[in-house]
C-alpha cells in the first residue's frame, strides 16, 4: 500500500521486534494507568491487547502513538527510541491508530475524509485537493468497503460504517504499524467476519496490527499472540490458546467472559 517517500526509509531501518515497550509507566495524578509495561510486537504480527475495563490498554496505545508521554519507560518502534515524539512525527514514521470514539470531520464527504488524513497537521485546503490524492482516497475507500459511500456524510454512514471510515482515514497516512482500538464493539457477527478479512488483508500487504479488545471475542480467528494487562501490568502473553487456558488470566477475568 505503500505510496509516500518516507517508506524507503523507514524500510532500511526494519527489524524484527517493530515496536518495544520497556518498563513504561503512565499515571494520571495519583492514578497509576500504566504500570512497568514491558512487551514486544514482531514486525508483520495481528496481537490482541486484551484486558479488563479501565487496565490501561488505550492509555498505552496513546504513549506509543504520541498523543501522552509516558511518566517514565521507553517506547522504541523499529529500534529507535520514540519515548513522548509528538503524534504528528510518528505518524510520519508510520504509526497510525484508531479511536474507540469515532472522529471523523463531520462536514467532510466520505472520500474528503480519507483524502484530508493523507496529509495530516499541514495546512491543506480542497483547494489543492490533487488528482493524486483523490485517486489514492479511491482506492482506500474500496479497501476498506465504502466505494459506495463517497460522497455522503458520515453521519449517513451505519455504524459498521463509521468504523470502516476510521481505519480509511488510519490507511490514508499509510502506516506500517495499526493499532486498533475496540474495532468490533456493536458490530453484528458478520461485520466482524468482514472486518476479521480486513485485517487479514491488511497484515497480507505488510502491516503489523495490535487490536485492543475487553476480551477474546472476535479475536480468536485473527491474531497471532496476545498480550494481557490488568490494572496496567503484563499479566501474561503468548498464543490465544494459551493465553485462554492461563489461570492468571482467568482469575483477572472473575470468572467472566474471557
Ligand atoms: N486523562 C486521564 N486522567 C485521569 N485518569 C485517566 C485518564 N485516562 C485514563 N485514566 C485512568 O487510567 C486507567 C486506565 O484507563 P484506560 O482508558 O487506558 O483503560 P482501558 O483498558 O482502555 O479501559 P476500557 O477498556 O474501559 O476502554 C483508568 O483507571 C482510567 O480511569
Amino acid at each position: 500500500m505503500s505510496t509516500h517517500s518516507t517508506r524507503s526509509a523507514r524500510d532500511t531501518a526494519q527489524s524484527a521486534d517493530i515496536l518495544r515497550l520497556e518498563n513504561v509507566t503512565k499515571r494520571f495524578g495519583s492514578v497509576t494507568a500504566i504500570d512497568d509495561l514491558s512487551f514486544t510486537i514482531r514486525d508483520g504480527d495481528i496481537v490482541g491487547f486484551i484486558g479488563p475495563n479501565g487496565a490501561g490498554k488505550s492509555t498505552t496505545f496513546d504513549c506509543v502513538s504520541g498523543a501522552l508521554a509516558p511518566t517514565s519507560g521507553s517506547v522504541y518502534y523499529r529500534g529507535e527510541d520514540v519515548t513522548g515524539r509528538p503524534q504528528h512525527a510518528l505518524v510520519r514514521r508510520g504509526i497510525a491508530r484508531t479511536y474507540q470514539t469515532f472522529r471523523p470531520l463531520n462536514d467532510r464527504t466520505i472520500l474528503e475524509n480519507v483524502a484530508l488524513s493523507q496529509v495530516p497537521n499541514s495546512l491543506f485546503s480542497l483547494t489543492d485537493f490533487r488528482a493524486d490524492t483523490e485517486e489514492r482516497a479511491r482506492e482506500i475507500c474500496e479497501r476498506v468497503g465504502l466505494e459506495e459511500y463517497l460522497s455522503q456524510t458520515p453521519d449517513e454512514l451505519p455504524h459498521a460504517g463509521l468504523l470502516r471510515l476510521e481505519v480509511g482515514r488510519a490507511l490514508g497516512t499509510d502506516p506500517d504499524l495499526l493499532l486498533i482500538d475496540e474495532p468490533f464493539a456493536g458490530l453484528t457477527s458478520d461485520e466482524i467476519d468482514q472486518t476479521v478479512k480486513l485485517f487479514c488483508s491488511l497484515r497480507e500487504d505488510g502491516m503489523t496490527l495490535v487490536v485492543i479488545d475487553h476480551n477474546m471475542h472476535g479475536l480468536l480467528d485473527l491474531v497471532d499472540r496476545v498480550v494481557v494487562i490488568s490494572f496496567g501490568e503484563k499479566i501474561a502473553q503468548g498464543t490465544p490458546e494459551e493465553i485462554h487456558n492461563d489461570p492468571t488470566v482467568q482469575e483477572a477475568y472473575l470468572g467472566g467472559e474471557l
